[in-house]
């Protein structure tokens, strides 16, 4: 086991329609836009980190890898013992894919669901001015660059897997389904945390392993007037907004869900709470808002449909 996982890195998707993520990412979210060496790819910037969010062209909507940081080349080292330990086959990645990914060094492996993960240290830097699309900063550094909720068909061995093996910190709960007390063991999203960032990760029973192999990615800005703007023009370019507004009762994040092209959600807000670990215990909430979040208009997430 080790506990060397420092943040959310980067997300690398694969899309079909990425003039259409363009326009929900760039147009109404916000991010930076650069380059990269994919010639048709749109590659988002959120701070002077070269990309965070990555969308590429393809024939299926998917996530290419879940990118986790590490402090350094011993720190990967030691990622790279505990996965293989664990039973689970890692690669190293090629010069030219961490020349793609504009890192120094970076290991791959598949966690318990089937996500590609990757784990880095040394990512390249962009000293360019970010251009935000509503003025805001996004919230990053020591809190990596959000949070990313994966499905899973394997609770338990993928809980399992970022606590024992990972090191992630359990950062409590919420039931789903049915939620009273009946004397079975309840169905529960698990949230788990590697820095002061409520949750990095949450893992969700799915029924199906198909793609995209995502349910949400969270990004937070500074302000709720940047989270405001950005409704409007999400409502204004007519994209399906999956949640209304709200306030999260754990993390205390208000946000809204925007569905993006590829059938899982986009989550964009603000006033995120710091987790101070000397004080912290695991607790289980009951209601996932204090107010707002209706997912009643919701169409229905890729990762909890039927297989086609
Ligand atoms: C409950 C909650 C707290 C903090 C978050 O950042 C957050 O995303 C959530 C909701 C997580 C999750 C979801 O996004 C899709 C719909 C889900 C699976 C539910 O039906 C309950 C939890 C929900
Ligand atoms: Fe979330």
């Amino acid at each position: 086991m080790t506990n060397d996982i420092r943040g959310l890195g980067y997300l690398r998707v694969q899309a079909r329609d990425v003039a259409r993520w363009r326009e929900l990412t760039v147009g109404a979210l916000g991010f930076g836009e650069t380059t990269g060496p994919v010639e048709d790819g749109l590659y988002l910037r959120m701070d002077e980190r070269e990309a965070r969010l990555i969308v590429l062209p393809g024939d299926s909507d998917r996530v290419l890898a879940v990118g986790w940081e590490v402090r350094d080349q011993f720190a990967l080292a030691r990622v790279a013992e505990a996965v293989a330990a664990a039973g689970v086959a890692v690669k190293e990645l090629s010069q030219a894919q961490c020349d793609e990914r504009r890192v120094e060094s970076a290991i791959l492996f598949d966690d318990p669901a089937g996500t590609p993960v990757e784990v880095f240290f040394g990512p390249v830097l962009d000293h360019d001015v970010v251009h935000t699309g509503w003025g805001q900063t996004f919230v990053t550094g020591e809190q990596g660059m959000g949070h990313v909720v994966l499905p899973t068909t394997a609770m338990d061995e993928t809980v399992t897997f970022y606590t024992e093996v990972l090191g992630f910190l359990p950062r409590g709960a919420v039931r789903i389904g049915d939620k009273k007390p009946n004397g079975q063991r309840p169905r529960r999203v698990r949230f788990l945390g590697v820095n002061r960032r409520h949750h990095s990760l949450a893992v969700c029973p799915a029924p199906h392993g198909e793609p995209p192999g995502l349910v949400h990615l969270m990004v937070e800005v500074d302000t709720l007037d940047a989270v405001g703007r950005a409704l409007d023009e999400v409502n204004k370019r007519g994209f399906s907004v999956s949640s209304t507004l709200g306030r999260h009762t754990n993390d205390k994040m208000v946000s809204f869900y925007v569905r993006a092209p590829g059938g899982w959600d986009l989550e964009y807000g603000t006033e995120g709470m710091l987790v101070d670990e000397t004080h912290y215990t695991a607790e289980e909430i009951t209601a996932d808002s204090y107010w707002g979040h209706d997912w009643s208009g919701s169409e229905p997430l890729a990762a909890f449909a039927s297989p086609s």
